[in-house]
């Protein structure tokens, strides 16, 4: 039984609790239909755990925004892969609250808001050409180099270093990686959570703990070489950074920071700016092939503002409202987080009138706000014009939160930013991606997993005129 007061949902099974609701595979369609049912705010039992799910704008806000809504879960089924390490998956505390600092005062450090990070992301840019250029007059699947590209820019922060594209600790933790990604949010998993007895049996879901066990010797190994060849004070990344901040810390048995967190922590830091960015950037060119009249005018904007400028810099933004427009209407449709991380509850707290005890779990269903109807001129179809207003100027709806909002927003918002407009300006204003005709019309239709991500495909690539 749901307790008194508790959010209304589907009738609640005994052992399975209401997982017959949910299809296993996808079940961002079943949310939906759950809240036309039951209102913006609903609960469900999975397994015997309860769970609630929130929708819309005006609910997600007054939620998000409170402390009372700031923690974690820790008795998940990525809990435990990733042994309760890191900063994602911490629970709201001392430990989480250190290290979410840190790690937005060390990105700020490495020059997120200074030109070193543009000239980085330009770096790493240069590669991208080079394999597209490759395939010129031919077509290319992007979806490694996408990926790769995402995860040699935040390596560069980590570790101080990139790796090229066959590189094959690259291929191990981009692989590992966009596995887990998938199982973490797929059937086995939610199985696992469902069903306790189940968790030591050798079911698929082993491989995601293996994957982890890979990456983890990869991560140890990059620390140790960091460990004998840094010089303590003069910092050559974040990596550096974690290990004076130790050294300032001391012997303080009371202190968060520790060599074991360290590795989870920068594995964390990857896999969230890998998958995400690469997924974006994948949706994005999907989009600007199958609309090729929006890549155009891309284009236009793109010549124009940076004539006679050798490379774009982020600042050329505030110039380019329709490429800002589109970028956003890219973030909008790929929807690449589309339930948030799961949330918990702090203490025993209300949302808009209901009562959820401490400890419930929380699933923040962002897709229920990026086509939330009112909130957008065009809540289901690709239209730039969802983020322009009469005059043609940028504007940014209210519910446009694919990083999510509060204190567990994405901390990664600003580097993520960074990448999909220097990346994108930069690679339109070079080449023109055209949908290959032997392939059939192409396919919107994303696979489910933490992070959405298009189907495979190919893109036809042309070298443009160049001034
Ligand atoms: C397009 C790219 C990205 C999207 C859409 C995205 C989205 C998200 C979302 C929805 C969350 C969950 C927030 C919540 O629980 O309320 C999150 C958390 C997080 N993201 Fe991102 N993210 C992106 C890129 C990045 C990048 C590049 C980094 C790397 C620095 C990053 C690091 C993190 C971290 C560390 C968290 C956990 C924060 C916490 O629990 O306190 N993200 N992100």
């Amino acid at each position: 039984w749901r307790p008194k007061n508790f959010p209304p949902g589907p009738i609640i099974l005994p052992i399975l609790g209401n997982i017959l609701e949910l299809s296993l595979e996808n079940p961002l369609k079943d949310f939906e239909r759950l809240r036309k049912i039951h209102g913006n705010v609903y609960s469900l039992y999975i397994g015997s755990k309860p769970a609630v799910v929130i929708n819309g704008y005006k609910a997600m806000k007054e939620a998000l925004m409170s402390n009372e809504f700031a923690g974690r879960p820790q008795d998940l089924f990525v809990n435990d892969t990733t042994q309760r390490k890191g900063v994602i998956l911490a629970d709201y505390g001392t430990s989480w609250k250190e290290h979410r600092r840190f790690a937005l005062m060390t990105l700020r450090n490495f020059g997120l808001g200074k030109d070193s990070m543009e000239e980085r992301i330009h770096g790493e840019i240069q590669y991208v050409i080079k394999t597209l250029e490759k395939s010129i007059g031919s077509t290319l699947s992007p979806q490694v180099m996408f990926h790769n590209a995402s995860s040699n820019i935040i390596c560069q922060v980590l570790f101080g270093t990139r790796y090229e594209y066959d590189d094959m600790f690259i291929k191990t933790i981009v692989q590992c990686f966009t596995e887990n990604a998938k199982i973490a949010n797929g059937p086995w998993a939610m199985l696992y959570d469902s069903f306790p007895l189940i968790r030591n049996l050798p079911l698929p879901f082993m491989k995601a703990f293996k994957n982890v066990e890979t990456c983890q010797k990869i991560a140890k190994r990059l620390l140790a070489e960091h460990k004998s060849t840094r010089v303590p004070g003069e910092p050559r990344d974040f990596v550096d950074c974690y290990f004076d901040e130790m050294d300032k810390r001391g012997e303080d048995s009371e202190s968060s920071f520790s060599e074991g967190q360290l590795s989870m922590y920068a594995l964390d830091l990857h896999f969230a700016g890998t998958d995400t960015t690469s997924n974006t950037l994948l949706t994005g060119f999907l989009y600007l092939m199958g609309h090729p009249h929006i890549q155009e005018r891309c284009q236009q904007e793109i010549d124009t503002v940076l004539e006679g400028k050798e490379k774009a810099t982020f600042n050329d933004r505030n110039n380019m409202p329709y490429m800002q427009a589109v970028i956003h209407e890219v973030q909008r449709v790929a929807n690449t987080v589309p339930l948030s991380v799961p949330h918990c509850t702090t203490k025993d707290t209300e949302l808009m009138g209901y009562s959820i005890p401490r400890g419930t779990l929380i699933i923040p269903n962002l897709t229920s706000l990026l086509n939330e109807e009112g909130q957008w001129k065009f809540p289901n179809e690709f239209n730039p014009e969802n983020f322009l207003n009469d005059q043609g100027e940028f504007v940014k709806p209210e519910a446009f939160m694919p990083f999510s909002t509060g204190p567990r927003m994405c901390l990664g918002e600003g580097l993520a930013r960074m990448e999909l407009f220097l990346i994108m300006v930069t690679l339109l204003r070079k080449f023109k991606f055209t949908w290959p005709e032997e392939a059939g019309e192409p396919d919107y239709t994303p696979v489910y997993g933490v992070t959405l991500t298009p189907k495979p495909y190919r893109m036809k690539i042309e070298a443009r005129a160049t001034e």
